[in-house]
C-alpha cells in the first residue's frame, strides 16, 4: 500500500490517492469524518480551525461504501482559499494585482521551513515554502490514516491517543484503554487526568497571552496487533523503525520512544526485557510490555506503545529575530497566524500515521486482493502462531 498527498495550506484543496488496498472492505465515512474532527480540534488551536469544516468527499475507489480495489482518492476543501483565491490561485496576476495581492515574505520564522526551503527551491517568496511545509497536510494525512484504520478495524485493531505531556504538566497515570478510548472531546487537551489537562489548559492559555508557543509528548497505543508483523531480516523491513520514521515526519515531531524508551537505558536488563508466557486463550503473551510490543522489528502481539514529541511551535506572536532575506538585515521574524500549542492535535495526527504503518504492514504480510480472502488468512495464521 503506498499513498501521496497533494495540496497547499491556503489552496483551493488537500488530495490524496491510496493504492494497494483490497476490495470489498466495508467503510464508514462518519467514523472517517469523525478522526478529522477530532484532529481539527483541540486546546491551543489558532482561528485557521474556525474557518474550516474539515469533511472529506471520495474521488474515486469506492462503490456503495465498498473499496474496489482501485486507487482511492481523497479530497478535502480548504474553506479559507475564497479568502485566498488570488493570492494562492493558479491564474497569472496582472500587474496591478501582483502589486497589491501578493503578500510577499521576506523574514524567514526561525524553526519552520521558510529559509531552507527557499534557499533549496530558489524562492524569493518564502509563502511558496510556508504553504506546503504547514501542517494543513495532515489533514490528508489522517483521512489516509483513517482509511487505515477501517482496515484494522475489520481485523479487530484498535489504535487509540492521548496527551501525556504540554510544557512541564505532565499525566504520569499508567494508560487505562478504555479510559483512552473516551477521549473524543475535540476541544480539550486530551489527558487522562482531569487534573492534569486544567493544568495543561492553563499553562495553553499563559503561554499564548505571552505571545509564546509550547510544545509535549503524545501517545498512541495500539491493542490486539497481529503478532509477526514487520521482518528481523532487514533493516528496511522492522516495524518499529517505520513507525519511527513515519512519526518524525509529522511537522514538528523531534523523536519518538517504544514502551519503556530512553528510561530503558537507566534500568538493568532484568527489568526491561517482557518475560514470556504461555496463556492457553491468547497463545504467548509477555508478563509486561517494557519493550512495547516489538521484538526483532517484530510485533510481539502485545499493544504497541508509541511516546512522540513535538518542540513548540515555530511561528510565535512576539517574534525571534531573523535575517531579511533581500536586505540581509536583522528584523523580527514574519508573524501568520498560528497555533499556540498544536499537541493535542498533533496525537490525532500521530495515531493515524501509526496507523498506515500497521495497515501496510498487514498488507505487505497478508497480500490478497479481496477483504474476506485476507480476513481468512489473518485467521489461519494467527491459529498457527497460537498453537506454535
Ligand atoms: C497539527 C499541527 C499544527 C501546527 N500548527 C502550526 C502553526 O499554527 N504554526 C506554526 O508555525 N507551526 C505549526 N506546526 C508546526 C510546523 O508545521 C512545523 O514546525 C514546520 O513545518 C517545520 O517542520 P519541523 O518542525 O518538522 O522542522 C503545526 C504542526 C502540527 C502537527
Ligand atoms: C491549517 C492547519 O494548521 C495550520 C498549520 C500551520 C503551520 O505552519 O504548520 C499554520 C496555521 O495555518 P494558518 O496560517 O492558515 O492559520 C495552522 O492553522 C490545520 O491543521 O488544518
Amino acid at each position: 500500500m503506498r499513498f501521496l498527498t497533494s495540496g497547499e495550506s491556503h489552496g483551493p484543496k488537500l488530495s490524496a490517492i491510496v493504492e494497494g488496498f483490497p476490495a470489498n472492505l466495508e467503510i464508514d465515512k462518519e467514523r472517517m469524518t469523525n478522526e478529522l474532527i477530532k484532529r481539527q480540534g483541540g486546546y491551543g488551536r489558532g482561528r485557521r480551525m474556525q474557518i474550516e469544516k474539515d469533511t472529506f468527499q471520495f474521488g474515486s475507489g469506492i462503490r456503495h461504501a465498498k473499496t474496489l480495489g482501485s486507487p482511492i482518492m481523497i479530497e478535502i476543501i480548504n474553506d479559507d482559499f475564497k479568502h485566498w483565491s488570488k493570492i494562492m490561485g493558479s491564474d497569472p496576476l496582472t500587474p496591478e494585482e501582483a502589486e497589491s495581492m501578493r503578500r510577499v515574505i521576506t523574514k524567514p520564522r526561525p524553526g519552520h521551513a521558510d529559509l531552507v526551503g527557499g534557499m533549496k527551491y530558489n524562492m524569493r517568496d518564502l509563502r511558496n515554502v510556508l504553504e506546503r511545509s504547514s501542517a494543513r497536510e495532515t489533514a490528508a494525512r489522517v483521512a489516509v490514516g483513517a482509511l487505515c484504520k477501517e482496515l484494522l478495524h475489520a481485523l479487530d485493531i484498535r489504535i487509540v491517543s492521548r496527551v501525556k505531556q504540554i510544557g512541564s504538566v505532565r499525566d504520569e497515570g499508567r494508560y487505562n484503554l478504555a479510559d483512552i478510548r473516551e477521549f473524543s472531546d475535540q476541544s480539550s487537551v486530551r489527558m487522562v487526568s482531569e487534573e492534569k489537562t486544567g493544568e495543561a489548559e492553563e499553562l495553553i492559555d499563559a503561554t499564548k497571552k505571552n505571545g509564546d508557543s509550547i510544545g509535549g509528548v503524545v501517545e498512541v497505543i495500539v491493542e490486539n496487533p497481529i503478532p509477526g508483523l514487520g521482518s528481523h531480516v532487514h533493516y528496511d523491513r522492522k516495524l518499529d523503525a517505520k513507525i519511527a520514521g513515519s512519526v518524525v515526519s509529522i511537522n514538528a515531531f523531534k523523536g519518538v520512544e517504544f514502551g519503556a524508551g530512553f528510561e530503558a537505558a537507566s534500568t538493568p536488563g532484568s527489568e526491561v526485557q517482557d518475560e514470556i508466557t504461555y496463556d492457553d486463550e491468547k497463545g504467548y503473551t509477555r508478563r509486561t510490555n517494557n519493550l512495547g510490543g516489538f521484538e526483532g522489528g517484530m510485533t510481539t502481539g502485545m499493544p504497541i506503545v508509541v511516546k512522540a514529541v513535538m518542540k513548540p511551535i515555530p511561528t510565535l506572536y512576539k517574534p525571534l529575530l531573523s535575517v531579511d532575506i533581500n536586505s540581509k538585515e536583522e528584523f523580527k521574524a514574519t508573524i501568520e497566524r498560528s497555533d499556540a500549542c498544536a499537541v493535542p492535535a498533533a496525537s490525532v495526527v500521530c495515531e493515524h500515521m501509526v496507523a498506515i504503518e500497521v495497515a501496510r504492514a498487514v498488507l505487505d504480510k497478508f497480500p490478497h486482493d479481496d477483504m474476506d480472502e485476507l480476513k481468512a488468512a489473518v485467521g489461519a495464521y494467527k491459529k498457527r502462531v497460537k498453537e506454535y
